[in-house]
């Protein structure tokens, strides 16, 4: 499969310009970063309660709605997606135990 975040990303840069009541989109970034924060909450709580309950189906669904309102989200408050991406490499140096015990306590 070719389909990739930075593509999501694009198309919900590309949408963003649409007028609200032809882009869920654009609908929720007219509301501002508040608005896509609530949204982008709302469905993290579902994913939870997904993972929780352990089914396959709905896990996706939830992961595909988090994951595109996490993009909305970047692009109310104009964050790239490659900023986030390059964090994530920076990372992949260190184990995630070995980042936690270097914490100063
Ligand atoms: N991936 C998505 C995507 N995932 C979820 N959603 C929408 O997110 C909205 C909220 O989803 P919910 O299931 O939570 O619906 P709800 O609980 O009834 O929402 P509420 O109205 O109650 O807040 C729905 O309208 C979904 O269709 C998405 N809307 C858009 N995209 C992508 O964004 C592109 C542009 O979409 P538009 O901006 O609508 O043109 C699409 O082609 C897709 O690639």
């Amino acid at each position: 499969m070719s389909f990739s975040l930075t593509d999501l990303e694009a198309r919900v840069a590309e949408r963003a310009k649409a007028p609200p009541e032809q882009s869920w989109t654009a609908k929720l970034l007219a509301g501002g970063p508040p608005r896509a924060a609530k949204k982008f909450g709302e469905e993290a709580v579902e994913l939870v309660i997904a993972l929780t309950e352990g089914e396959e189906g709905p896990i996706v669904a939830e992961a595909a709605d988090v994951l595109y309102h996490l993009l909305v989200g970047l692009k109310a408050r104009d964050i790239p997606l490659a900023a986030v991406l390059q964090e994530l490499e920076r990372r992949t140096g260190q184990s995630g135990l070995a980042e936690k015990a270097s914490r100063p306590r």
